[in-house]
């Protein structure tokens, strides 16, 4: 391995680069415990947008992030525009009103997590939000057109440039960009590029630099002193929740299944004895930890279940889990950002090796998601 090296403390998010000669990525192992890298990771950039060599970047077919499976299994590349928010004097990006835009999906719940926070902080004045389109083409996100019948809630056209898709974008950014258009986007109107299209470092920011504009600014959800701990815990389960249902959904073999699905329901067990004997996954109020579960568990019964194969048991059936869940849902701000019609449209319609026809199941029945949740009493 002498010709190789992992990158210095390169945890792009969770993965840690291993390069060989020239920068060339030969592949990326998960690392435990991240550190939220900040402006330094923009210097990673060139190395994860590779340039093509006989046709521009544009031309390339797409490839979604559901195509990035080694030996069966699904592996989640790192997200490449890493810059950050400050108001640090010669900071480039500082937390201005109405400067930036985040472009989401309501399906996605990368992308929840960041309306989540936006919506706990109040910023919705401050950073406007364009949805995307639930269908996920070929050619990756869209943005609904103008006069288009049927559009579904909350979408809007483009409104910056008109654009039709996500890709164009992250073109606008970078015309060689070479990797994957996922959403959140948080887009930077003055410098027209994008900022960040890491959700764990989007909710980071959005809690902390832009106290002067948000509506509540005393909501920390991010506290200094517990901040190692909402990192550990998060990191805990992002592999084998968060990304695990990924993993068992777009699992090519049976093996990368069973790896998947067995880590996935460890960590669900732990995390309901874990929420028997406190409301919130760390200290005594709701923080970013408890936003990167909960976007995984409204989804889980609705989608997980029957598309990605996660069926040895529901939410519904862990008291604590399904209680954690009603209680954050049952808070008005983070109920606005859930819709089950995005969410299913989305994931059924979208994956056409998983399901190739489309078909959306009806159920199942999730109004017991507005019953009492008894959590204030744990
Ligand atoms: N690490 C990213 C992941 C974002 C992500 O994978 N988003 C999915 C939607 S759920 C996406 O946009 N996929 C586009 C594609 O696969 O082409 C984050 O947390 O922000």
């Amino acid at each position: 391995m002498k010709n190789f090296e992992c990158s210095p403390k390169a945890e792009l998010g969770h993965s840690t680069l291993i390069r060989g000669p020239r920068g060339t990525i030969l592949m990326t192992s998960f690392i435990t415990s991240p550190i939220l890298l900040r402006p330094s990771l923009s210097r990673l950039r060139p190395l994860l947008c590779r340039r093509p060599t006989m046709t521009s970047a544009q031309d390339k077919p797409h490839k979604a992030a559901m195509d990035d499976v080694v030996s069966g299994r699904f592996r989640r590349k790192p997200s490449v525009f890493r810059d950050w928010i400050s108001s640090a004097p010669d900071a480039k990006f500082t937390p201005d009103d109405n400067r930036y835009r985040l472009y989401v999906s309501l399906a996605c719940p990368w992308a929840c997590r960041c309306l989540i926070t936006r919506a706990l902080k109040g910023l919705q004045k401050t950073i406007p939000v364009t949805v995307v389109h639930h269908y996920m083409g070929p050619k990756g996100w869209r943005f609904v057109e103008e006069g288009e019948q049927n559009v579904p809630p909350m979408c809007e056209p483009e409104p910056l440039f008109g654009l039709k898709m996500i890709r164009d974008l992250y073109f606008k950014a970078d015309e060689q960009y070479g990797g994957r258009f996922t959403v959140p986007v948080l887009w930077d109107t003055k410098l027209g590029t994008i900022v960040n299209n890491e959700s764990s470092e989007i909710i980071v920011m959005l809690n902390e630099m832009f106290n002067e504009h948000a509506e509540r600014p005393e909501v920390d959800l991010y506290p200094k002193e517990l901040r190692t701990e909402i990192d550990d815990v998060a990191e805990s389960f992002y592999n084998s929740l968060n990304n695990g249902v990924y993993r068992c959904g777009f699992a090519q073999t049976q093996g990368a299944y069973d790896e998947a699905v067995g880590e996935l329901f460890d960590i669900l067990e732990h995390f309901e004895e874990r929420l028997g004997s406190r409301r919130y996954l760390v200290g005594d109020s709701l923080t970013l930890a408890d936003i990167r579960l909960f976007v995984t568990l409204i989804r889980f019964d609705p989608v997980y279940v029957s598309h990605f194969k996660t069926n040895k048991k529901r939410i519904f059936d862990y008291p604590n889990l399904s209680g954690f869940m009603k209680d954050l849902y049952q808070n008005p701000k983070i109920k606005e950002t859930v819709s089950f019609e995005h969410i299913k449209k989305h994931y059924f319609g979208s994956h056409p090796s998983i399901n190739p026809l489309g078909i959306v199941p009806a159920g199942p029945d999730m109004s017991y998601l507005d019953t009492p949740h008894g959590r204030e009493q744990v």
